[in-house]
This record gives structure tokens, C-alpha cells and sequence, in this order.
């Protein structure tokens, strides 16, 4: 299908329902995180939205980091790190930072990565979740919202680097409506 048929489409979460959820995720995190000073590492480039605005809602101590990924799709060929953290993860507790975890394939490569740096915990947050699309298993400590499997822009998610700067998160659909009906079995239409 070409880049011309899709179609920007139904918002599936506006801003102030993200504004809430990133609230809640917040007040979960202040609790869990009071006694401790993890790094928190925002997966470059769609997660910086989210991370930014959940940072600024945080009452413990952190130190932000950002990571970078050559791109790799539907398993072919392996992660490379194009930007690698800065702080030395030794012994501290890790925080992973997503705006979307899809196939899983990311995530995956991260977790293992990190958990050979540090013996401490490497947990993940993730703004959106998509299990339908999952081809490998992958631990999610947090998810702010679920979607099914649609694809979405805004808030940092973009179709070919566009979008990102929508302030609420819109299914990209494709001219036969697929994804609509999809949005009305969520109850958003
Ligand atoms: O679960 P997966 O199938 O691995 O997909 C999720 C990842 O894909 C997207 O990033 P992308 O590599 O497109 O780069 P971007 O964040 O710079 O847009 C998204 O931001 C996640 O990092
Ligand atoms: O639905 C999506 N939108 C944007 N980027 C993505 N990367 C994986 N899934 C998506
Ligand atoms: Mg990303």
C-alpha cells in the first residue's frame, strides 16, 4: 500500500486522557521508586514525549539517559546501539522508558542488554501497549494504555517521521476502514 492511501484518523486517545494516565503512572512510580535513585532510559526517538512529560511529574531522585537503535523489523537482522547511555548502570536500578512495544523486538534486545550491566532490577514503562503484535514474550512493568492491532501516530509516534508532534494519538487507517472497526470494538466510536 502506498504512503498516499493512508489517511490520518479517529483520535484514539486525546491529550488529556494521556495527561491523566501519565499522572497515575506518576503517583505509581513516586511510590515505588521513594527509597531509590534509578536511571531512567527514554528509547530515542518516539519515547521523548512521553519521558519528558512523565519526568517532570517524578518526586524521586533519577538521572535521564537516551538510547538510540538502528532500525530492525520483523526480526531481520540484530539491534546495533547507534547512541549508547552515558551513565554507568553497575548496581543501579533501571527504568526503561517506551512510547510503544509492539512486536517486542525492541524491548527485548534492551532488557538484555541492560541486564548484563547492572544486577540490579531493569523494569520497562511504556506509554502504549500492542499484544496482539507481539512475536516475542516480553515483561511490561507498566503500560499506560493497551491498543489493538492498529497502527497510531501523535505524541511522539510517527509514520515514516511524521506526526510526532500531534498532541494526541490518532489511528493511521487504511481506506478500507480496518482500523475503525477496530475503534469501535474499543468503544471509541
Ligand atoms: O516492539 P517493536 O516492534 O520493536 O516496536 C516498538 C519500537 O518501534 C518504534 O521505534 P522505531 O524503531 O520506529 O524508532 P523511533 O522511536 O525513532 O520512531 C517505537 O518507538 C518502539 O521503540
Ligand atoms: O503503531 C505504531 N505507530 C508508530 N510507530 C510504531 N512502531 C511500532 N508500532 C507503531
Ligand atoms: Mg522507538
Amino acid at each position: 500500500m502506498s504512503e498516499e492511501e493512508f489517511q490520518l484518523g479517529e483520535v484514539v486517545f486525546s491529550s488529556s486522557e494521556i495527561e491523566k494516565k501519565i499522572t497515575d503512572l506518576a503517583q505509581r512510580l513516586n511510590q515505588e521508586y521513594a527509597a531509590s535513585r534509578p536511571v531512567l532510559v527514554c528509547v530515542l526517538k518516539g519515547a521523548v514525549f512521553f519521558a519528558v512529560d512523565l519526568s517532570r511529574k517524578l518526586s524521586f531522585d533519577f538521572d535521564l539517559e537516551f538510547i538510540a537503535l538502528s532500525r530492525f523489523r520483523s526480526g531481520a537482522g540484530k539491534a546495533v546501539i547507534e547512541k549508547d547511555v552515558e551513565t554507568e548502570l553497575r548496581n543501579r536500578e533501571v527504568l526503561i522508558v517506551e512510547d510503544i512495544v509492539d512486536t517486542g523486538l525492541t524491548l527485548h534486545f534492551l532488557i538484555n542488554t541492560f541486564r548484563k550491566r547492572t544486577l540490579k532490577e531493569v523494569r520497562v514503562c511504556t506509554l502504549l501497549d500492542c499484544p496482539a503484535r507481539r512475536i516475542i514474550d516480553v515483561a511490561v512493568d507498566y503500560a499506560c494504555f493497551e491498543i489493538p492491532d492498529i497502527y497510531v501516530v501523535g505524541y511522539g509516534l510517527d509514520f515514516k517521521g511524521r506526526f510526532r508532534n500531534l498532541n494526541e494519538i490518532r489511528v493511521l487507517k487504511d481506506p478500507y476502514g480496518r482500523s475503525t472497526q477496530i475503534l469501535k470494538q474499543m468503544g471509541k466510536e
